[in-house]
């Protein structure tokens, strides 16, 4: 019997799995960095850092040039600088992934109930999913400072499981990095991965995962196909 037989929610990452947001986060960090007097960096240098969160990111972001001292000295405003650049361009960089929206819309079809649960700051994430049209798909949306603690702590799936009154193994968590993956074996949820992502710089291969799908599109087939099965 498949591990997706008895599913009946999904909770979806967004950064790397829903949006491709890493020209917005190359647009803000380079702001911040601007007016930190640092030179600007690459998408690619970015797309390694993202995945743990707002803190996590600027920390890496400034101890490319500074010692830790430094950088615990300078983290507070950076943030700010960080939080008011991002913040003035949220979506306006960034682009649905393919078959994200049908993904979406095939997964509610068959009867699965939606969870979104990103490391992103909730501040960020709401206006975002509505201005991509996504937030109508979600019952419950959880950003990385929702709760006491994020991802790949299993806290904020474990959450989604309560939400909804589900035992961990009837929620799959869909994610492209790492993080996701660790939160849902924590959880003991199912988890399946996308490849097109943001892993650490890592291969999707070498993250334990119950199934790799080319996108949510693809998700929802297998999801339906054991549901049948059933
Ligand atoms: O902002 C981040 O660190 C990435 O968030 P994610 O959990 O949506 O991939
Ligand atoms: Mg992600």
């Amino acid at each position: 019997m498949s591990v997706l037989a008895g599913v009946r929610a999904a909770i979806i990452d967004l950064d790397g799995t829903m949006l491709d947001t890493i020209p917005d986060f190359h647009v803000a960090i380079n702001g911040m960095r601007a007016e930190l007097g640092l030179a600007p960096i690459t998408q690619a240098q970015i797309a390694l850092m993202v995945g743990k969160g707002s803190e996590n990111l600027i920390r890496s972001v400034l101890a490319l040039d500074w010692d830790a001292d430094r950088v615990e000295a300078a983290f507070e405003p950076a943030m700010q600088s960080y939080q008011r650049h991002y913040l003035s361009i949220n979506g306006q960089h960034s682009t649905l992934f393919p078959e994200v929206t049908q993904g979406l819309a095939a997964m509610r079809a068959a009867g699965l109930r939606l969870a979104c649960v990103t490391n992103k700051p909730i501040s960020f994430t709401t206006p975002l999913l509505k201005l991509k049209g996504l937030d109508q798909f979600f019952e419950v949306v959880y950003g990385g400072d929702s709760l006491p603690r994020k991802k790949p702590d299993p806290l904020p799936l474990q959450t989604v499981c309560a939400d909804f009154g589900l035992a961990p193994a009837q929620v799959v968590a869909i994610g492209d990095s790492s993080n996701d993956a660790q939160a849902a074996r924590a959880a003991g949820c199912p988890v399946l991965t996308v490849p097109y992502g943001y892993n650490h710089g890592e291969s999707i291969h070498e993250t334990d995962s119950d199934g790799i799908v080319g996108t949510l599109l693809e998700a929802a087939s297998l999801i339906r196909s054991h549901h049948t099965k059933r």
